[in-house]
């Protein structure tokens, strides 16, 4: 006589349920992150008057509201209230931790948050002085919350510090900076533009990834593979256009290398409709991305812009795509693989976390079958 456990199938992961899975974030902005009641307190505390209403509430609905633009140069302009804020070690000290509790909150355990330096240095601040007061927010939030979260230092793709931010990189990265990347406005501004900051880090053995394939299309995704040596591609979306329709869809050269070489793509659901990058969930190339075997993982951007965290971009994509506990956990095991700490932390944090937290959350729904 045998005895064994089924699922019952019918069981569709609730929000509730996800908030408690075991998550793993990869692509979040530490100024797309505040919470807008902590924009409002330190607009006040620095004096800082630019704020549209101080309000809390309608604060977050005004950034949710002017970041449905449907163009990602109009998505970033409200970042110069986030960053307006984010003067001072203090400020800088608190937004880190708030970040870090929000996220482990939310569930996540392992997550890498981004911002860029030079965006934080109006009012005297050196770039070091910067990058230790966000470390030691993220390391006081990680001890008292249990999460574990690195720092992606960021070049803005417009101006010209992209070598300064690696180097920086590369002295913190005993300290808590876990890899580096470009953001900004895409078009106009292709990843070779920082060819040399790329080429410093391998050469010191660094890890980065690039925002590309998000405001642009294939030559920038090309370039920040072919040229630049990108490890992940930040939202990578449209390499949907080298995938020609049909069935079986036919993959482009470009497209077949990043999935060969499991290039992991940081997709951000939310985010990619706000900026036009995307006509709706449902429609989002996130769904054959992932049929096709492509290292698909989901990221949130800006919690804030999105109104979003990464257990409500999960929750829309079962619904849209009636995706169970496997494909969550798969979405989840792949980022972290795909993350920069070591390889034996990422192994520890699958085998001893991940997996039985799934395990946990997968058989709860399971009844005793004869
Ligand atoms: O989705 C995005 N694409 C490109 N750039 C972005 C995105 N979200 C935020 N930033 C930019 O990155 C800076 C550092 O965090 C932000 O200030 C914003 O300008
Ligand atoms: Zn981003």
């Amino acid at each position: 006589m045998s005895c064994g456990y089924l699922l019952q199938m019918d069981e569709r992961p609730t929000l509730d349920d996800i908030r408690r899975a075991p998550k793993v974030l990869l692509h979040d902005h530490l100024d797309g992150g505040l919470r807008p009641a902590t924009i409002v307190d330190l607009a006040r505390e620095n004096g800082y008057e630019g704020l549209p209403t101080t309000d809390p509430d309608s604060l977050g609905a005004w950034f949710a509201e002017m970041s449905n633009s449907g163009s990602l140069e109009r998505y970033l302009e409200t970042f110069s209230h986030t960053v307006g804020v984010m003067q001072t070690t203090e400020a800088l000290t608190r937004v880190a931790y708030e970040c870090a509790e929000d996220l482990a909150k939310d569930g996540v355990v392992y997550a890498e948050v981004r911002y860029a330096p030079e965006l934080h240095t109006a009012e005297g601040l050196s770039l070091d002085q910067v990058v230790e007061a966000v470390l030691e927010g993220f390391a006081q939030g990680g001890r008292d919350f249990g999460i574990r979260v690195g720092a992606l230092v960021t070049a803005m793709r417009h101006q010209a510090r992209s070598m300064e931010i690696a180097e920086l990189a590369v002295r913190y990265r005993d300290a808590g900076v876990v890899g580096f990347d470009i953001a900004g406005a895409e078009a106009g501004y292709p990843p070779t533009r920082h060819l040399d900051a790329f080429e410093y880090l391998q050469r010191e053995n660094a890890h980065f990834t690039i925002h590309a394939g998000e405001g642009f299309g294939l030559p920038s995704i090309w370039q920040a593979i072919q040229w630049c040596g990108a490890d992940r591609l930040g939202h990578g979306v449209r390499i949907i256009d080298d995938i020609e329709a049909g069935d079986p869809p036919v993959l482009g050269r470009l497209a077949a290398y990043v999935r060969d070489k499991r290039i992991p793509l940081e997709m951000c659901p939310t985010s990619n409709i706000q900026t036009g990058a995307a006509k709706s969930i449902a429609e989002h190339p996130i769904g054959l991305l992932r049929d096709l075997g492509f290292r698909v993982t989901v990221n949130t951007d800006n919690r804030l812009m999105s109104g979003t965290s990464l257990s409500e971009e999960f929750a829309k994509l079962v619904e849209a795509f009636g995706y169970g506990w496997d494909e969550l956990q798969w979405f989840t095991v792949n980022a972290m693989k795909s993350a920069f700490v070591s390889f034996p932390e990422r192994l520890e944090l699958i085998n001893g976390v991940i997996k039985p937290g799934f395990a946990q959350l997968k058989w709860r729904g399971a009844r005793p079958v004869a």
